[in-house]
């Protein structure tokens, strides 16, 4: 369970995010949904312990992120924006690494690495060189990596980001998987359709707030729209993040 209490963060004269208030619960996929620029990259930043709030809290399973983020990071699996993957790494090497500095070794992080190559289907290339990799490979590795040590909450920026059709079948296949396990996901995304196809749940983001919280349906009544692409427009105020 993620739980952020009204997060703030400055950046010099820019304020990225002014504030945001959402739990997202266990065995359910909690979508921030936003155009550009609304605060999301920065909202789940400051959850995964990279970026400090100004003011605000967030727990994960009670883990105060500020005052305890090696034990919040412990819980956390994450998808960063930036991939950030080493090229002369095998994408096997990579799962492994990460593995380590969770304290996995041996046979069970062995038989981990191999759950995770035949979940993501990456057989054919676990033992390459994730250099020259395609974006749809690479997005693969890194959730290989973010998901290695079991984590029960699972924290993906814009997962689906240039992927072709086939590869975010799989990657809305896998987070519906780990949803199944009863873990807590959140991911971010400026695509409403994307949110859409995916969600119990959908925060809305817009200028570093908080505008909407609920479920697609709760989404559609409170705003009296038919769709949840009109809903979507009524609420942030503009078309941006609807697929042309
Ligand atoms: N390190 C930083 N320094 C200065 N400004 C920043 C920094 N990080 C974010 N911002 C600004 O804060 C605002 C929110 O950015 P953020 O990346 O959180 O938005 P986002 O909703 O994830 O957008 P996108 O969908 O485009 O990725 C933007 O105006 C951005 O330029």
């Amino acid at each position: 369970m993620i739980r952020a209490t009204n997060l703030h963060k400055r950046f010099g004269a820019v304020t990225a995010v002014e504030d945001v208030s959402f739990t997202a619960e266990d065995g359910m996929i909690t979508g921030l949904l936003g155009p550009n620029g609304a605060g999301k990259t920065t909202t789940l930043r400051m959850l995964y312990t990279l970026v400090r709030p100004d003011k605000g809290t967030a727990v994960v399973d009670d883990v105060d992120v500020v005052a305890r983020p090696q034990d919040a990071r412990r819980g956390l699996g994450v998808l960063p924006d930036t991939r950030g993957l080493y090229p002369r790494l095998t994408a096997r090497e990579h799962a492994r690494y990460f593995g380590e500095l969770h304290g996995l070794s041996g046979a069970a992080l062995d038989k981990r690495v191999d759950e995770l190559v035949d979940l993501l289907d990456m057989k054919d290339i676990v033992d390459r060189r994730v250099e020259g990799f395609s974006q749809g490979e690479r997005v693969k590795v890194a959730l290989a990596r973010a998901l290695v040590h079991g984590p029960r909450n699972v924290l993906l920026d814009e997962p689906t980001n240039g992927l072709d059709v086939m590869s975010t079948r799989a990657v809305r296949t896998l987070l519906r998987r780990l949803r199944d396990e009863g873990r807590c996901i959140v991911f971010s995304s400026h695509v409403m359709q994307e949110v859409a196809a995916l969600c119990e749940r959908v925060v809305v983001v817009a200028h570093g707030r908080v505008v909407a919280d609920g479920t697609p349906e709760a989404l559609r009544q409170a705003t009296g729209k038919d769709s949840l692409e009109e809903a979507f427009v009524a609420t942030i105020g503009s078309e941006q993040g609807l697929m042309q």
